[in-house]
């Protein structure tokens, strides 16, 4: 599905908002373009710094160190005529705000029209209307009359169409505003219940409190493995506090979803098909509606609706709000699962879970006999999980069909996939587009390309917050570092923001901050206060932030690559697709009409890939093998993948495999040994699984879940660039001739000897909230440890055991010292160096393992220990003989 819209102009030449603009700041800060070009372009120009009067000249300098030459300007596009799906079978949405020039008094924004696979539309169809029933009629009738012409395309029922909630909302900020409220109000219940709930998502004081608590005693394993709640913990109340009113709102709030008025339509084809691919425009209503229409239509029988999700913010917060709109306790009939967290009951028939739960599942129960229906959300994001999820969905439902057992129904959902290729390995399974979005987003690019789009983007969040309307930012951001660094940057500078300039508060969001702080963001912040978000991609796709209207889109985004002939695997800053372009997009225009600032030029968007690479081809697969495996697949090298992996990737992962003892061959069939089996029950790596396997043998479980634990989680240490010597100073006390991983116990045990001092922690330069989050990951693989057997047993002072475990499991990640003092890895003699933030940066030990390498000017190694080579011939004998592994004296 090729989205390729026209962008709308920010503001009319006749605009009020434009003159109230130029009143209020003067035509020095707006400038307009010659007429001809495009008369309605917002400029900021090169210089302008000093008309940034918000920020106080201390701060501006400190940005302007970072050398941004360029000007900022966003210019909106000329407004194009729509543009048709390069491919035959595809369409656009017309109607959707992306491509709108102008807002149009009494239009709708394509609204409830369902299209089967293959539908042309003209352009035409954009005609104003002066009522919304009008427009549909018009659609309808032209679709129909076409329909006739081309015999290739069906126009769905409408006749519920006629059911769209007349009052067609005026997007006036008074409405916009008091929707914030009520989603606020929404989001306070959350947080409100969550706390009273005692989960993982508790708010911070009850999280911040914490060292290592014992392990609740009712905490019993569910299928997966994975801890569930005790039941009496299980229960939220929403319906109790909801009066009528938030329900009345949340209904309205329902029925003007695009997707509303398809309803019947859906549900019908739902009974029809086993299979069906939906693509709707981000925020017409996917995720939260289809699962309510399939379960009020009765299309589960009984069984379970289960929604994959990529990411588990999206699967906590909408399982929240779908319990909300239901007026139900969450747990109940709507429930979630997400790694570490397990929100559901037998009663749960919508049931949202993170592709990688579902996955597991699966290990238990291959034809996944709880399910009925499965819905496999952002199916564009094609995670290792997602991509392995579908070939196991797909044959579960042929399987299911064979034993003549209740049919399983699959449906995939996205707002941008490439739907042939679906429809394809789905066994042509029909497509469906539904149009139209509730809110309209603009789009602005940027006039030059951006050298620094950090720079960029925090001069974007001020430029908005001193210029732009009411409504919350977005930004979406690369990594945690950076993240931390940004949040910093806006904090100190809106400090010192004028007497009569609203405050900012400011929040980061990524995947290693606890759930309580990720479930933060939802909050609502102090009245006049804007919320300023800085995001990794876990915001990219489902979520609904209240409040957000602007998204600001850097355009870039850290990926894994995995290059099996080096053994490497890498992290990466790089250009996200165009459908990562649109996703990020769309979190603005949900809950009024938005504004997403691309900090690239129009022609730097043209030039970015349509799709990103499935993690498929470009991860390492040792996982999902391991998966494959534990499930019974046992033809893992032909299993049916959407897009193959390449077979050198494969057969790396089977030897990396069979070298842990996970896997054996067996009339040229691989099979998973005991251990293997076990290993498959932990959510980690399997190179990791094995370490905590062999300590076991050593006795020293308790320091291997700590350093695993930590290992889990971002960085424990931090470094201020400001107070760089201090800080290495400090962490002198920590450091261990034996290595970082060492240190990082050192770490943890001082922090659980003060019972995680928030102020011993900024005292010792070490983050408080990874801390907190590896204390929890601890308790969960501890839990795991006691379900398959292996004591809780410490080694006390006897650290050589820990690095000796660490070599049996990453003795892959082995490196040699050489003459010349440089190291090259045992396996591919590939050339390394110890990072400069390591233990042993100037010792240089003959031999080491390591946990990752990065790529930046050269490959270093990062988490080092010492290891005697002879536990490496231990640990795979026959593999470092090939190796010609020899000790050194
Ligand atoms: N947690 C929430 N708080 C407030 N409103 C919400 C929430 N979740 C959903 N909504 C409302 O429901 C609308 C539809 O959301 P939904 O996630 O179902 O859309 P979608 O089509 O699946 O979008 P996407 O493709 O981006 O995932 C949102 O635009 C918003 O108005």
């Amino acid at each position: 599905m090729k989205f390729n819209g026209n962008h709308v102009k920010i503001f009319n030449k006749k605009s009020k908002a434009l003159q109230k603009k130029k009143n209020k700041i003067g035509n020095s800060r707006v400038s307009l373009l010659n007429d001809s070009v495009t008369e309605k372009q917002l400029l900021i120009p090169a210089d302008f710094g000093k008309h940034l009067s918000i920020i106080p000249s201390k701060a501006w300098d400190k940005f302007k160190k970072r050398s941004l030459k360029d000007d900022h300007g966003y210019g909106s596009q000329p407004e194009k005529k729509l543009k048709l799906a390069k491919s035959k079978n595809t369409s656009v949405f017309p109607q959707c705000g992306f491509f709108q020039g102008k807002k149009k008094k009494n239009s709708i924004k394509g609204k409830g029209i369902l299209f089967k696979k293959g539908i042309y539309k003209s352009d035409k169809h954009q005609k104003k209307s002066t009522s919304r029933n009008r427009n549909i009629e018009m659609k309808q009738k032209k679709l129909n009359k076409n329909a006739r012409k081309h015999k290739k395309y069906i126009l769905l029922d409408s006749s519920v169409v006629d059911t769209v909630n007349a009052e067609d909302k005026s997007e006036n900020v008074h409405a916009s505003l008091k929707k914030i409220e009520s989603s606020n109000k929404i989001a306070a219940k959350i947080e409100q219940r969550s706390f009273q709930n005692g989960c993982t998502s508790n708010i911070s004081k009850k999280t911040e409190c914490v060292a290592d608590k014992k392990p609740e005693k009712n905490r019993t394993f569910n299928n997966t493995g994975y801890i569930k709640r005790p039941s009496h913990l299980q229960k939220m109340s929403s319906s109790d506090s909801k009066s009528k009113v938030e329900k009345m709102e949340l209904l309205s709030q329902r029925r003007s979803l695009p997707i509303f008025p398809v309803q019947q339509e859906l549900v019908r084809e739902a009974w029809k098909n086993h299979s069906i691919i939906l693509i709707g425009e981000t925020a017409c209503g996917k995720t939260t509606q289809v699962p309510q229409f399939l379960y009020s239509a009765g299309v589960h029988s009984n069984g379970v609706i289960g929604i994959t999700q990529p990411r588990r913010v999206a699967a906590i917060t909408i399982a929240e709000r779908v319990s909300l709109e239901m007026g139900i306790d969450l747990g109940d009939l709507v429930g979630y699962s997400v790694r570490f967290d397990d929100m559901t009951s037998e009663k749960t028939k919508i049931k949202y879970q993170t592709d990688g739960m579902l996955l597991r599942e699966s290990i238990s129960d291959p034809l996944l006999k709880r399910y009925n229906v499965i819905i496999l959300d952002e199916a564009h994001e094609r995670t290792l999980h997602t991509d392995v999820l579908f070939g196991i969905i797909k044959s579960a439902q042929i399987q299911r069909k064979r034993k003549k057992l209740h049919p399983l129904k699959i449906i995939v959902m996205s707002a941008t996939m490439d739907v042939d290729h679906f429809s394809q390995y789905f066994n042509n399974a029909p497509v469906y587009y539904l149009e139209g979005r509730q809110y309209s987003v603009q789009m602005m690019y940027t006039m030059k390309e951006q050298e620094d789009y950090v720079f960029t983007a925090l001069v974007t969040v001020f430029q908005i917050h001193q210029y732009e309307p009411e409504g919350d930012i977005l930004v979406f951001c690369t990594g945690q570092e950076e993240i931390e660094s940004m949040v910093k940057a806006v904090r100190e500078t809106s400090s010192q923001l004028p007497f009569d300039c609203a405050p900012l508060t400011v929040f980061p969001l990524y995947a290693a901050l606890p759930s309580a702080h990720q479930l933060r963001v939802f909050q609502p912040v102090a009245k006049g206060s804007r919320k300023v978000i800085f995001s990794t991609n876990i915001a990219e796709t489902s979520i609904t932030i209240p409040g957000i209207k602007y998204v600001i889109d850097t355009g870039m985004v850290k990926a894994r690559t995995y290059h099996p002939g080096s053994g490497l695997d890498l992290l990466k800053v790089q250009k996200i697709s165009k459908a990562q372009a649109w996703q990020r997009a769309g979190r603005a225009g949900r809950e009024m009409s938005g504004v997403c600032y691309r900090l690239y030029t129009k022609q730097e968007y043209e030039n970015l890939r349509e799709y990103s690479i499935p993690e498929i081809q470009r991860c390492n697969l040792a996982s999902v093998i391991l998966q494959l495996l534990a499930i019974g697949i046992k033809d893992v090298e032909h299993f049916d993948f959407m897009d193959k992996p390449s077979p050198e990737i494969v057969s790396s992962a089977l030897l990396q495999l069979q070298l842990l003892s996970a896997v054996e061959k067996e009339d040229s069939c691989w099979k998973l040994t005991s251990q293997g089996k076990q290993m498959a029950l932990f959510p980690l790596e399997p190179r990791f699984a094995k370490v905590i396997f062999m300590s076991k043998e050593l006795g020293c479980t308790e320091e291997i879940l700590t350093i695993i634990s930590l290992l889990s989680v971002e960085s424990v240490v931090f470094v201020p660039s400001k107070k760089r010597e201090i800080a290495v100073e400090v962490h002198k006390k920590f450091q261990s001739n034996e290595g970082d991983h060492i240190m990082l116990m050192n770490i943890y045990r001082s922090f659980k000897s003060v019972k995680g001092n928030k102020k011993w922690c900024t005292d010792n330069f070490v983050h408080h909230r990874n801390l907190l989050m590896a204390v929890e990951v601890r308790k969960q693989l501890a839990e795991l440890c006691k379900h398959v057997g292996i004591p809780l047993k410490s080694c006390g002072q006897d650290t050589a055991r820990v690095r000796k475990c660490l070599a049996y499991g990453l003795f892959l990640n082995a490196a040699e010292l050489q003459r010349e003092g440089g190291y090259n890895t045992l396996d591919t003699r590939q050339r390394v160096t110890i990072h400069p933030s390591s233990c042993l940066f100037v010792n240089k030990p003959a031999y080491v393992v390591f946990t990752e390498l990065i790529q930046t000017s050269k490959c270093y190694m990062r988490y080092l220990s010492i290891v005697d080579p002879d536990w490496l011939l231990e640990a795979a004998p026959s593999y470092f003989r090939q190796k010609r592994l020899y000790k050194v004296n």
